[in-house]
């Protein structure tokens, strides 16, 4: 059988289509295009770097594949569904998960009430339905402070569950967010610079996690200055620079490209 080509219930194209997709991307802030003319596209279980100097745009195009930001013009797809004009809640329901690159708990709620926050669709959040289904709103309850532990389990930060999040160290709140977008289940995650600030130690931890994060069937955008961690974890690389998709290829390919070292260079001397 032939796949329909445009899917009245989205199912058969959806399924084939790449997970985030984004075409000629705009975003104006003023007089600047901090992005300009981006496209990007990331495939099931895939795991690709993003790189490029400072004030590339890397984390603008985060904001508009994330909802924070609406595009000024270009068109974003998520499993072939046209997002653009949605905003970080939809997305977020759309399975598509994010960090920051500098994390903000809430600093004086506890460890474990922070991954909480992360939950989506809780039969709670309906004043109603807590009226009228107190009990299915308990279980559910439940449920998830279950699986906010065992989240906290796998980001090793269950011996912290009941200390407020402003005793952790820069890379803990790394592992705290992470835990917290994996509350809603991401089918894609948008890593920005998990590694910058962190120890060693956590660092591997944290390479580590994503490795195994991937191995489950997640997908993968990271944001990275760190290259040797870029190549650890990414089959494949986008290189951008002053908003525009510069090069892409393996971490060895971009690495040795001229372009892209001229790109860096010109960055470091500005
Ligand atoms: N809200 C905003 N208003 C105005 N200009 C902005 C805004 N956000 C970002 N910019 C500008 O857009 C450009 C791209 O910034 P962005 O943070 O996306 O770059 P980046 O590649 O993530 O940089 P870095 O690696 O340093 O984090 C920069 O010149 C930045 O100053």
């Amino acid at each position: 059988m032939h796949p329909v080509a445009n899917d009245p219930n989205g199912s058969t194209e959806t399924k084939r289509a790449p997970l985030v997709e984004a075409r000629d991307l705009v975003k104006q802030f003023g007089g600047l295009r901090a992005v300009d003319g981006m496209s990007i596209t990331l495939h099931r279980g895939e795991m690709m770097g993003l790189i490029g100097p400072n004030g590339a745009g890397k984390t603008t195009l985060f904001n508009l594949l994330a909802g924070s930001l609406r595009p000024t013009s270009g068109e974003i797809r998520i499993s072939g569904q046209a997002v653009s004009h949605e905003g970080p809640e939809r997305r977020i329901a759309r399975g598509v998960g994010r960090t920051f690159q500098i994390p903000k708990p809430f600093a004086e709620m506890t460890v474990l009430e922070n991954v909480l926050t992360g939950g989506q669709h809780q039969a709670g959040e309906h004043i109603w339905k807590n009226f009228l289904q107190p009990g299915r709103v308990a279980s559910q309850e439940k449920a998830a402070v279950e699986k906010a532990r065992s989240l906290l389990e796998f980001v090793t930060l269950s011996g912290l569950e009941s200390e407020p999040a402003r005793v952790l160290s820069g890379g803990q709140r790394k592992l705290l967010e992470l835990a917290r977008i994996l509350m809603a289940d991401p089918e894609t995650i948008l890593l920005d610079e998990p590694a910058a600030g962190v120890n060693p130690t956590l660092l591997e931890l944290i390479i580590d996690r994503v490795l195994e994060l991937n191995a489950r069937g997640k997908s993968i955008l990271l944001i990275e200055h760190n290259m040797e961690m870029v190549a650890r974890l990414c089959g494949r690389v986008v290189v951008m620079a002053a908003g525009k998709h510069l090069a892409e290829g393996s971490p060895v390919e971009v690495s040795r490209d001229r372009t892209v070292i001229e790109a860096y260079l010109g960055g470091v001397a500005a």
